[in-house]
């Protein structure tokens, strides 16, 4: 069994063992603030690992550091559908923290994903903070809101009338709105595909303890011509003041196959009777019902990093997405974690698709593998990065022309996390 040793500790890295699984999860749930949870959301979370992906860190017969890799595959730019490792369950415990444990394991991590053949890892951090050093850039962010539905009403466009909404048992519409799930993958960068069975059914997890007195989760299909085109999943809270009710709609999941099968489930959301607010996270920046309300500032939209990516193979990650307009680009890449990404690279590149080969020709651009990664998906500009002092352009031109070329017209979104 290969080992590896955490510098300046006497901890051992090994692949986690099926019968290490329950100490593996006591000591993550442990990490994140000993949460009980329930039975259910413990299987699944078994049933999705992925055990020879996934690194326990022991100090004699204590697990003392957890960390795994999804075998994901995401959107990015132009559609296709690319390999990446989706870190997870990276936890330290507080009895071992600050001596090198975590570094350990991304540093095992990422030479697995490297010798897998994935181009991309990605992760949601718990904290900003910790993942920049290892090469992660913040590649996608998402919107939540508060919006104040007594006063915000939302215009709709033609169709939405057209489409037929019912309530449905979020278990029995699973398979339907599977469906729909997986026809919006491939419209978003940053959308992951459900690679393995059990997936569908983290969006039904519906724990009593964190339901905060709301009701369980509720879903409403959409259809059209009998089609299933769109599904939401909520749950609501009825509260009553002074004034009245006072109840709120917490949107957990919408998707729709059109932009009118979209509106409708979200006048839906606006409308439920005894609810006044709606409270949602997790959503696509550029979404459209934020020019569909009637006063966004009522709406309390606020802005969080959401999914991290970092290039392990710069080469094959930068030749698998496409870009908006042709670059002809040179790279000059800085990675300490990960040096063999270091070095020129050639990007050429336009809509239809790219190659990104090792050069001795003089640099355009000197960025960080970080910064890569924030740009790779086309939600962070590497003008704005270049602005904040990350991007260095060297040659007049270059970074405009590779701004443009590395965007998206599309936002990334990552749907859910992991
Ligand atoms: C993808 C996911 O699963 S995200 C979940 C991450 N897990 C959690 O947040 C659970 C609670 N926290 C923990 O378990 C631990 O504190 C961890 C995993 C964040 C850090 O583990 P440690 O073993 O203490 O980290 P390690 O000692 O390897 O630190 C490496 C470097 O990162 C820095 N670092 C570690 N944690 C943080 C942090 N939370 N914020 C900023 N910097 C950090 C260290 O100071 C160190 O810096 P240096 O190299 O300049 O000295």
């Amino acid at each position: 069994m290969a080992t590896d040793w955490a510098a300046g500790s006497a901890t051992e890295l090994r692949v986690l063992r099926q019968d290490d699984w329950d100490r593996f999860y006591d000591n993550l749930l442990r990490a994140f603030g000993g949460a009980t949870e329930s039975d259910e959301e413990r299987a699944l979370w078994r049933e999705l690992t992925e055990f020879d992906r996934f690194v326990a860190a022991w100090d004699g017969d204590l697990v003392v550091g957890t960390a795994g890799a999804f075998s994901f595959r995401m959107t990015v730019p132009g559609g296709a559908v690319v390999p990446a490792a989706g870190v997870t369950m990276v936890s330290v415990a507080a009895t071992h923290r600050r001596r090198g444990v975590l570094t350990s394991m991304m540093r095992r991590q990422l030479d697995d994903v490297r010798r897998w053949g994935e181009p991309l890892a990605v992760l949601t951090a718990s904290e900003p903070g910790i993942y920049g050093r290892f090469g992660y850039g913040a590649g996608t962010f998402q919107v939540g809101a508060e919006i104040d539905t007594a006063r915000v009403s939302l215009s709709v466009p033609p169709g939405t009338d057209g489409v037929r909404l019912r309530y449905a048992a979020p278990a029995d519409a699973l398979d339907a709105c599977e469906a729909v799930y997986a026809a919006v993958v491939p419209r978003r960068p940053g959308m992951l595909a459900r690679h393995r069975p059990g997936w569908e059914r983290v969006g039904l997890l519906d724990p009593e303890g964190e339901r905060d007195g709301a009701s369980p989760l509720q879903c409403v299909v959409a259809e059209r011509d009998g089609e299933v085109v769109g599904f939401a999943r909520f749950r609501t809270k009825l509260g009553w003041g002074p004034s009245g009710h006072d109840g709120t709609v917490f949107l957990e999941e919408l998707y729709g196959l059109d932009p009118a099968a979209e509106a409708a489930l979200w006048r839906f959301v606006f409308g439920i009777d005894l609810t006044s607010t709606v409270k949602l996270h997790g959503r696509p920046v550029d979404e459209a019902w934020q020019y569909q309300v009637s006063d966004i500032r009522r709406c309390q939209v606020r802005l969080r990093d959401a999914l991290y990516v970092r290039p392990v193979d710069v080469g094959a990650a930068l030749s698998a997405r496409t870009y908006q307009v042709p670059v002809d680009v040179v790279l000059e890449v800085e990675d300490a974690f990960c040096p063999w990404n270091e070095g020129r690279w050639r990007l050429t590149g336009d809509a239809k698709g790219a190659s990104c080969e090792r050069t001795r020709d003089a640099a355009d651009l000197a960025l960080s593998v970080r910064e890569l990664g924030a740009a790779y998906l086309g939600g962070v500009s590497l003008t704005a990065l270049a602005a904040a002092g990350r991007v260095r352009e060297l040659r007049r031109g270059a970074l405009a022309e590779a701004s443009v070329g590395f965007g998206s017209a599309v936002a990334p979104w990552l749907p859910h996390g992991f």
